[in-house]
């Protein structure tokens, strides 16, 4: 709702409310029209304050009403009568100031904003556009660059960015609301309209048209396939070439295939997911609201490889003190100075001091005796971590938080080595470790809930997408992809090219298909983990015994381009081809393409033509079947879990929403047939064969993705 008062006399003074974030539900939208008639129509009233509850000026449009009827006044026509009043109507902006609310604000006269103030027009994210007039609003206000850019970003904006690009009229220190009403009294009685950005020109540089190409061509490059990015560089030229009612029946028409558009559905899942993670919780019953976090002021980071210096900037940028640990001199002071440039070059685009003072640097890793949480990132080596844990657990003061980075080793039997197990938590990142999103929480058996909390929270203050998962051999993420992985070499033993499967994926919306990843990544990080498992060996055995390991079929293709010294872009070659060593441009490989013919002939294998339906079906489903094991074994609690950890960590687009998501959108049921398909066509593949817990919901009727953890929770309490 929102509540009607009067100050200082003379200024109604309207107060959205409506918890945490005074979003426009139909009820608001309601209130807002009805205290604006209110403050009008009295003779007494002067001009008009709107202001957000708690130190919140407004979230937007409540999204969770999208899904369903739309009810109560629509934004459009209210926001057109706050901007036609004949009183000054000024918004008093605190806190959060986006999507419908910006929109709201851009109908007021005038707008004020507290220091701290963020504004934005995200609709983008969650598959819209700014659709209650704000892509004609804003445009005609601070012009078409700015408004394209923040438009199709979705780039949320401090206050003092809103005051250079002309979105407010004032920044204060002080109280907002004291601020606007002060203000709105200086105002009243002043002509309007000049101030109704409806009524603006909309300034249009001289070479419109190609900017608007210029902006086209670079979303429909970066959106892999979202509508959004391009709707909303089509709402903006319509602001610029158009009056300003044409352009809002073009707003209204482009929001209309949007808003009934799957992506849209999508992304909105993807914002509530990310909401959902934070309500973690553990087999054990326990989670984060039973769960107490200690307090982290210092932490240390041991081992300052790739990911450790990820990790210590992560960490210093939060605002903790570290200490870096790296035994080797040299090693060490190499660390030092790319920190030190990942610090400035972060502090440069934030426009902010880099944290430098917040991290000293050690040799020793009795450095640790005062830390509250350390995280080891050295080499993937279980004897090497044990120790490293070992010496942790005889220098760190007692209760000291420890977790591991490891992408792939068991934290139980790190945690083993350890007096205190429960203390030991896994902290997966993902590399950069400074810049990726997602962070997987890894508990195992022993792990203490106040040690996971303690580590969500860290995350969460690092801005990462955190997810607490189960111990198992690849975690969520990568335990899923290493059946993506199987499927795609499997389909290059059946006939397929490297360009035919990245291509069917890119098109799908991966930034980059399996073979070029790989190719990024250096293919000698997957083949050092087949051979630690005994699956890769050296040479290559042949007859059929090559292709097979536990009885199961193994495509043995990776390592085979791997014993070439094919290592990807670092080594010039890897599935394509590069330039020089760490060129990033991949063509196509002649030599690889032969390589593939000869190692087919050597196997008896014969090339047939695969489509990319097939591409995606066989990858795609494959790594879906292994999300529903996961589930099925609890090693994560929900598909929101998943969905945030490959959308967030693996490039999985958005706009698909995450693959549990994506699932349910296909419909559980051809999912379910076409596992069986494959399977009974490769019976050598046991991960083809459907799960039980898909088997069990197509049962139940195939209920919608919310409504998965009823059936997964009966399922785990009959075992
Ligand atoms: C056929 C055509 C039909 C056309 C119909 C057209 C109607 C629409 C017309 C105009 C377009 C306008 C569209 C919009 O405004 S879309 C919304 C744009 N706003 C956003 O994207 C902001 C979303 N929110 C956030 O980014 C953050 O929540 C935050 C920055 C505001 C606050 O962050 P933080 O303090 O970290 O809190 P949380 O994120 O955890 O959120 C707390 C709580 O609040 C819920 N919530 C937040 N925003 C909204 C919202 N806009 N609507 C509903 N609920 C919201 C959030 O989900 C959390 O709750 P929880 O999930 O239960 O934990």
């Amino acid at each position: 709702m929102a509540q009607y008062t009067r100050a200082s006399g003379f200024v109604g003074l309207i107060t959205l409310q409506n918890p945490p974030v005074n979003a426009l539900s139909a009820v608001v939208r309601q209130a807002i029209v009805d205290t604006v008639k209110i403050a009008l129509s009295d003779p007494k009233v002067k001009s008009v304050v709107i202001c957000g509850q708690n130190g919140n000026f407004c979230g937007g449009a409540d999204i969770k009403e999208f899904g369903g009827e739309m009810t109560g006044p629509p934004l459009i026509p209210m926001i057109h009568a706050i901007e036609a009043a004949n009183k000054p109507m000024v918004a008093a902006i605190e806190g959060n100031a986006l999507g419908g609310g910006l929109e709201l604000a851009l109908g007021c006269h005038y707008r004020i904003a507290h220091s701290k103030a963020r504004l934005g027009l995200p609709e983008v994210t969650l598959g819209l556009l700014p659709a209650a007039g704000g892509s004609q609003r804003l445009p005609r206000l601070i012009g078409v660059p700015d408004a394209l850019d923040l438009i199709t970003t979705g780039r949320i904006v401090t206050a003092a960015e809103a005051l250079r690009l002309g979105i407010v009229d004032q920044v204060t220190e002080h109280n907002t609301v004291d601020a606007a009403v002060k203000f709105a009294l200086s105002v009243a009685g002043q002509p309007l309209d000049a101030r109704r950005i409806s009524t603006f020109p909309c300034p249009r540089p001289p070479d419109s048209d190609a900017l608007f190409e210029e902006a086209m061509r670079k979303v429909r490059g970066s959106a892999r396939g979202a509508m959004a990015p391009v709707a909303c560089v089509q709402a903006v030229r319509a602001a610029a070439t158009l009056p300003y009612e044409r352009g809002m029946e073009r707003e209204k028409e482009l929001m209309a295939t949007l808003f009934t558009s799957g992506q849209a559905r999508a992304l909105q899942y993807v914002f509530f997911a990310q909401r959902a993670v934070g309500r973690w919780s553990m087999p054990s019953g326990a989670g984060w609201d039973t769960s107490k976090p200690r307090p982290v002021n210092k932490a240390a980071v041991i081992g300052l490889g790739t990911m450790g210096r990820g990790i210590t900037v992560a960490l210093a940028q939060t605002g903790l003190s570290v200490v870096a640990i790296e035994t080797q001199e040299k090693q060490l002071m190499e660390a030092k100075q790319a920190v030190t440039s990942m610090l400035e070059r972060g502090a440069k685009r934030r426009g902010a001091a880099p944290a430098l003072d917040r991290i000293s640097y050690s040799r020793n890793i009795q450095a640790v005796a005062d830390v509250d949480l350390v995280i080891e990132a050295v080499f993937e080596d279980m004897a090497l971590k044990l120790e490293v844990f070992r010496q942790l657990s005889a220098f760190c003061k007692p209760g000291t938080l420890l977790c591991t980075n490891t992408s792939a080793l068991d934290v139980d039997e790190l945690a083993r080595g350890t007096p205190n197990p429960e203390l030991v938590v896994g902290m997966h990142f993902f590399a950069p470790a400074h810049v990726m999103k997602l962070l997987e929480v890894v508990y195992g058996k022993r792990s203490s809930p106040q040690a996971v909390a303690t580590a969500m929270q860290l995350g969460k203050k690092m801005g990462k997408a955190s997810v607490a998962v189960g111990n198992c051999r690849g975690f969520v993420g990568n335990r899923m992809l290493r059946l993506y992985v199987e499927q795609a070499f499997f389909l290059l033993e059946e006939g397929a090219t490297p360009e035919l499967v990245d291509g069917a994926l890119e098109e799908f919306g991966f930034p980059m298909g399996v073979f070029r990843m790989s190719d990024l990544s250096g293919l000698d990080v997957g083949w050092r983990t087949r051979k630690a498992a005994g699956q890769a060996q050296p040479g290559e055995a042949s007859g059929q015994s090559a292709r097979i390991r536990n009885g199961s079929r193994y495509s043995p293709i990776g390592d085979l381009v791997c014993e070439q010294g094919r290592f990807g872009q670092k080594t010039g070659r890897g599935w394509y081809q590069y330039d020089k060593p760490g060129s990033r441009v991949a063509r196509s490989d002649p030599w690889l393409h032969s390589f593939l013919e000869q190692y087919r002939a050597r196997h008896g294998l014969v090339a047939r033509s695969i489509d990319r339906q097939e591409v995606l079906e066989r990858c795609l489903y494959a790594l879906v079947n292994e999300g529903f094991r996961i589930l099925e074994d609890g090693i994560a609690a929900g598909p929101e879990d998943i969905d945030v950890i490959y959308v967030f960590g693996y490039g999985w687009p958005g706009h698909r929403g995450g693959p549990m998501f994506y699932a349910s959108t296909v419909g559980l049921p051809k999912v379910l047939e076409r596992l069986e398909h494959y399977h009974q066509a490769h019976p050598d593949v046991p991960d083809l064969q459907p799960c039980g817990l898909l088997r069990r919901l197509v049962a139940s009727g195939s209920p919608p993705v919310h409504r998965w953890r009823e059936v997964i929770k009966k399922l785990h309490s009959q075992l």
